[in-house]
């Protein structure tokens, strides 16, 4: 038997949740292909949806060196579409997790098991219980916060803003256009509406502000940072972000650094069962004529709302590829009708689907443009295909993300706060036809700078490199 004593292992810990699973599942492959030793520790819940919707148990067999770990006790599992519930949510993985990573780091704990003793934890960005713990047993902690640069950056600032009294928001009325000016490097062009949706709280105690608040302000506290971005699309807000972390590892985007390595296709994380259906429909439609509709995995609407967007988007004549996970509508006792004219418009030129393989229809032909709730991952994923977005951020990091893409990056279209039917006609109109040679050459040039981040010499394919000898060096006799 080999001796295994001495090599690196690293238990990488994310958030339960989608958009936190698939990006941390990613790393963990990479760090295999690497010869790294994997723990990656997740609720029962999680593992089972994954092992039935995904290809994770097979293309994690090929990997000697990886191995699942699931929390014994149940953790709260309601979606989480509310900063109060990622609140409940967070603290019952505490109570659930921490006595159990406790055990696992302990130096003997893998003795029978042949597998060396855990010398590193990657943890979620806002688990700080595990930077508790690696600092009790002496182990290197790193942290992956899954969001973008920029939305850290402003969660990172908000003591700032608080001091300067740009939050709470009190005056009467509150003028939600009012400019932000303490987070620096944003002043031009930060507004109040941009600001993570956990800002719009009144009383800056509730458990959902405070929980992001606490957690972020953790961070100088680990080893290193690791971000899902790339220096040429974040560059100035990294800058900013070393001034306090000085170790950030940028080795985005994912999904294609992945991808790369593995020189394969893309491959699934989802916690749905995806409907490959849509990919042949897809083909049957004229390249760049179908606008793809997805809000993620934590988006709930109104039924006013889905009402709204459906108008819309039929309105525009656009052909449609939409998302709708089957808990996607809260008020779904409201007994309003779906109007015909929706129905009979989305069988002649629309397909819906409970859930997509999204990394390959973004990546179809057909594809011109992408509604998004402008979450961290499909942001990216939509850069590295080179698709403009309209964007309706729903909670969290996404009104961060969605100024970005509009202001910054010039990649598409921000509609944060209204989802009126004439305003969503009009955006997919100015998306698909009367902006796309303006908004469509941008994202080529955008998606060549993420290509080349992660290919030979490129800044994240380096900083993954990097990464890798960081834990290697975790070894101790
Ligand atoms: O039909 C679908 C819809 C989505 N996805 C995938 O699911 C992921 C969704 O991730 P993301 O776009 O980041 O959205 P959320 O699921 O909402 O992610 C949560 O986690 C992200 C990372 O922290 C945050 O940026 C978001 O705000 C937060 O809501 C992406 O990889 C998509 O490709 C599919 O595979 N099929
Ligand atoms: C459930 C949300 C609370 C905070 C998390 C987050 C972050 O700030 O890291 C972003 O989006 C959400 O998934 C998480």
């Amino acid at each position: 038997m080999a001796d295994t004593t001495m090599a690196p292992h690293v238990v990488i810990f994310p958030f339960p949740a989608q958009g936190h699973v698939n990006s941390m599942l990613k790393l963990a492959e990479l760090l295999c292909l690497a010869g790294i030793h994997v723990t990656f520790l997740v609720s029962i819940d999680i593992h089972k949806r994954l092992v039935r919707n995904s290809d994770v148990e097979s293309r994690f067999t090929s990997y000697s060196t990886f191995k699942f770990e699931t929390l014994p006790s149940e953790i709260y599992q309601d979606n989480p579409h509310t900063n109060d519930l990622v609140a409940f949510l967070h603290n019952s993985l505490k109570v659930a997790a921490k006595p159990f990573l406790r055990e696992l780091l302990k130096r003997d704990h893998y003795h029978e098991a042949n597998r060396p003793p855990i010398t590193c934890i990657i943890a979620d960005g806002i688990i700080s219980f595990a930077i508790d713990l690696a600092e009790e047993l002496g182990v290197s902690v790193i942290y992956f916060r899954t969001i973008s640069a920029c939305a850290f950056w402003a969660y990172f600032c908000i003591p700032q803003l608080m001091e300067a009294e740009e939050l709470p928001f009190t005056d009467v009325g509150c003028d939600m256009d009012v400019p932000i000016k303490n987070v620096k490097g944003m002043e031009s062009f930060l507004r109040r509406r941009d600001l993570p949706d956990f800002c719009r709280a009144s009383d800056l105690s509730s458990t959902g502000f405070t929980m992001v608040l606490t957690e972020t302000q953790q961070t100088p506290r680990a080893h290193g940072l690791i971000l899902n971005t790339f220096e040429d699309l974040e560059g100035p807000i990294l800058s900013q972000i070393r001034t306090h972390c000085p170790n950030v590892y940028t080795i985005g985007p994912l999904h294609a650094h992945l991808k790369a390595r593995l020189a394969a296709k893309s491959s699934s994380n989802s916690l749905w069962e995806e409907d490959g259906n849509c990919i042949k429909w897809l083909d049957e439609q004229p390249s760049r004529s179908v606008i793809f509709v997805s809000f993620g995995s934590i988006t709930v609407l109104t039924k006013n709302q889905l009402l709204e967007f459906w108008h819309g988007i039929v309105n525009s004549s656009k052909r449609f590829l939409w998302v709708m996970r089957p808990e996607y509508i809260i008020d779904q006792d409201d007994a309003s009708k779906i109007p015909l004219e929706l129905e009979k418009a989305t069988k002649e030129r629309g397909y819906m689907v409970n859930w997509a393989p999204q990394e390959q229809v973004l990546a179809h032909n057909a594809i011109g443009g992408f509604l998004t709730h402008s979450g961290w991952n499909s942001t990216l994923e939509s850069i590295f295909e080179g698709v403009p977005m309209i964007c309706w951020p729903f909670f969290a990091d996404q009104q961060m993300n969605s100024r970005f893409v509009e202001e910054v990056w010039k990649l598409g279209i921000d509609i944060k706060d209204t989802c009126d039917r004439a305003i969503v006609e009009k955006k997919v109109r100015e998306l698909m036809e009367v902006r796309s040679e303006e908004l469509l050459k941008k994202a080529n040039t955008m998606a060549k700078l993420a290509r080349d981040s992660i290919g030979e010499g490129g800044s994240s394919s380096l900083n993954l490199d990097r990464l890798i000898q960081h834990i290697k060096a975790t070894v101790t006799p």
